[in-house]
């Protein structure tokens, strides 16, 4: 079937496009190997978690792009949005589009906010102009975003590996449990973070620890750029600490850092926690 002009396509459709694009936790973090190209080979399960930003695409004469909620550092073009957005409009024959992003999600807190949001970007172009680009397609010209996107276009939970951008699917299933996150207001660099860390191949696989039951992970399910993040920071591993003394099953830092999560297996309320069901 021959594909509409975009311009009749856009008049023949809705002509709005809403979506949420959502956070994701690290459970278990290893640095395993120092890779040529300066980046890191990791192993680590990616979990997506319903805390939300907004994100609308609508169309304009040309790209335009606002913002709510929280202030996003940086200029307009380095928003991951409006690079996924050139990024697309590279190989393909893309319109103006108005983006707006509302954000919610704390920024710079190893809960892959910004990649989210431009992972969504690319999936709601894709889908609003029927560019017909595949999965693997997708996830490709996501690592060109940065190695947190590719994770975004399918968003289930797995086991990274590589750089973070190849992927296993998990059977783990968290549905039911309940997480409280704090993010202790720390700026960690994430390049600055790596650095910091020796890499190590790990004694167990992520996989088998996560077969075990929750309230077996503590002390074997490891983020590795804990030690050093918490030598930087004591009081990110008092926050850990603290939803430990709450009663968690489980507690980590997620990615590298500053954001803290815990695992609960009953409704909790924590002062200076965002808490909610998985
Ligand atoms: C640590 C992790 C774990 O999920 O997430 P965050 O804590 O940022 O959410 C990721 O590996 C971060 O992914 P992301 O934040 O997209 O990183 P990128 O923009 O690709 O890279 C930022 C910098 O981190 C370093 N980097 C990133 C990924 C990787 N596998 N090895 C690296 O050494 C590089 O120095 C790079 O310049
Ligand atoms: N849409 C976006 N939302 C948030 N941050 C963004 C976005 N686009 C680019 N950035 C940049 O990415 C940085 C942090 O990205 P984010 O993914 O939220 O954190 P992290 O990598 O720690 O998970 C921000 O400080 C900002 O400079």
């Amino acid at each position: 079937m021959q594909r509409p002009a975009l311009s009749t396509f856009f008049t023949s459709h809705f002509p709005l496009m809403l979506s949420f694009p959502n956070a994701k936790i690290n459970l278990g973090l290893h640095i395993v190997a120092k890779r040529p190209d300066g980046y890191h080979n990791i192993e680590s399960c990616f979990y997506p978690i319903p805390w939300c930003d907004a994100l609308e695409v609508l169309p304009s004469e040309k790209l335009t792009f606002t913002s709510s909620g929280l202030d996003i550092p940086g200029t307009q073009e380095s928003n991951l949005c409006i690079k996924a957005y050139h990024l697309l409009k590279k190989t393909y024959d893309l319109p103006g589009v108005h983006i707006h992003l509302h954000k919610v999600i704390p920024m710079g807190a190893g809960l892959g906010g910004g990649s989210s949001d431009g992972a969504f970007t690319l999936k709601m172009l894709n889908d609003l102009f029927e560019l017909g680009i595949d999965v693997p397609t997708l996830q490709k010209l996501a690592g060109q975003l940065g190695s947190d996107c590719p994770f975004f276009i399918e968003n289930k939970p797995v086991i990274a590996t590589g750089t973070g951008t190849n992927f296993k699917g998990t059977a783990l299933n968290l549905s039911g449990k309940y997480i409280a996150i704090k993010h202790p207001q720390i700026h960690v660099s994430t390049q600055k973070a790596y650095s910091l860390v020796k890499p190590a191949a790990p004694t167990h696989s992520i996989e088998s620890i996560l077969s075990k039951p929750i309230d077996q992970w503590k002390d074997v399910l490891q983020n590795d750029f804990e030690a050093s993040v918490f030598a930087q920071f004591p009081e990110i591993r008092d926050v850990k600490n603290q939803l430990y003394s709450a009663g968690a099953t489980y507690a980590a830092m997620s990615g590298s850092g500053s954001a803290v999560f815990g695992l609960f297996e009953q409704e909790i309320s924590l002062e200076g926690f965002y808490t909610f069901e998985l």
